[in-house]
């Protein structure tokens, strides 16, 4: 795999080197005018000098150990490093699917535990809601998140409710490959270094997601380190932004924006905590529309056309019925 070395802040990194061509993900003060107007367009942007998680920038993995309680964990394990979501309400409808990762839980003694060990074959990711098991010091430095900022921002940008906060632990190197989410999200960073890859909700038909009944829905079916240009002979055109979010950084995640998100070498585990908030209301329809709309009305009507047939084995002639030689 081809590598290139990126410098931030006088820090190098070493990251995989990709077929396409990628900008700068913007880097400003969390209090800069410009950061402001672009979570207001949709636009991503590293915050940096965020006290977002202050209460949380001491957390490392002996600190996690002592007083995340002994409550149960879920920690995926991928023998390639990759953890592609799927979701298991759709298995039923995917008999031959083969999950790509496994699933264990074990208290967080354990994983750490695990995470010493120098014969581990698979990589682990843990990846858990904060919830009320967690011990008082860790509930504290929860309720002393800068609340006040975050909810000012929710606000502002009219995003809903505020839905989870993960707690994600990952091993150096493992990597969230290229999907998009239907949430507004505050990725807050606390120890080690994510690349992130961002791609504009309008690079829709260069990413070439899954079929929506499929376990991998929002998921992108193109390997990104062996791209199948022939199934999928657009990604040959897309364009990202990326960017690395260290500690202390958030990053705003749009909503529909696909991103992969790799846990850098050479800079020890990462532990960081997802904000993440419900659309906001659609009160008023306005034109033209964002790409991002387009893509929720494409995926509600897939969702409707499946639905009516309700045999997913037929969608694919359906879909191509629909269009081909008609919108060419
Ligand atoms: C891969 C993993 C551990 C997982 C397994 C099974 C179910 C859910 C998830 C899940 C959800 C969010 C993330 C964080 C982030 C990617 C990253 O930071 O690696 C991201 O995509 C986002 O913040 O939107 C990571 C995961
Ligand atoms: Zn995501």
């Amino acid at each position: 795999m081809a590598t290139e070395t990126i410098k931030v802040n006088s820090r190098e990194f070493v990251v995989k080197k990709y077929s396409f061509p990628t900008e700068q993900i913007p880097r400003l003060d969390y209090q800069d005018k410009k950061a402001e107007k672009l979570i207001e367009n949709g636009q991503p942007v590293i915050l940096t000098g965020s006290d977002l998680v202050g209460s949380a920038h001491h957390w490392d993995i002996g600190y996690l150990c002592s007083n995340l309680g002994s409550g149960q964990y879920t920690v995926y394990s991928s023998a390639d490093g990759k953890f592609k979501y799927y979701d298991d309400k759709k298995l039923t409808q995917n008999k031959q699917f083969k999950p790509p990762t496994t699933q264990t839980d074990m208290t967080f003694q354990e994983f750490a535990a695990k995470l010493k060990r120098k014969d581990n074959k698979e990589l682990m990711y843990l990846q858990q809601p904060l919830n009320d098991t967690v011990g008082t010091r860790i509930v504290m430095d929860f309720t002393n998140f800068n609340w006040g900022w975050a909810n000012e921002t929710q606000k502002k940008n009219h995003w809903g409710p505020m839905t989870s906060n993960l707690l994600l632990v990952g091993m150096e190197g493992v990597i969230t490959p290229a999907h998009y989410d239907e949430q507004e999200n505050l990725f807050a960073q606390i120890q080690g270094y994510k690349r992130f890859l961002l791609f504009d909700p309008s690079q829709f038909e260069c990413m070439y997601p899954y079929p929506i009944y499929h376990p991998h829905d929002r998921q992108s079916q193109v390997d990104f380190d062996n791209p199948d240009l022939t199934k999928f002979p657009n990604f040959a055109n897309v364009k990202g932004y990326e960017g690395i979010v260290g500690p202390r950084d958030v990053l705003y995640l749009p909503m529909y924006w696909w991103h992969q998100v790799e846990s850098l070498h050479g800079h020890g585990e990462t532990i960081s905590i997802t904000f993440w908030y419900k659309a906001a209301p659609t009160v008023k329809v306005v034109y033209p529309l964002t790409s991002g709309q387009k893509v929720a009305i494409m995926r509600n009507i897939e969702k409707m056309i499946a639905e009516a047939l309700n045999d997913n084995e037929s969608m694919p002639s359906f879909m191509q019925a629909m269009v081909q030689g008609r919108y060419t």
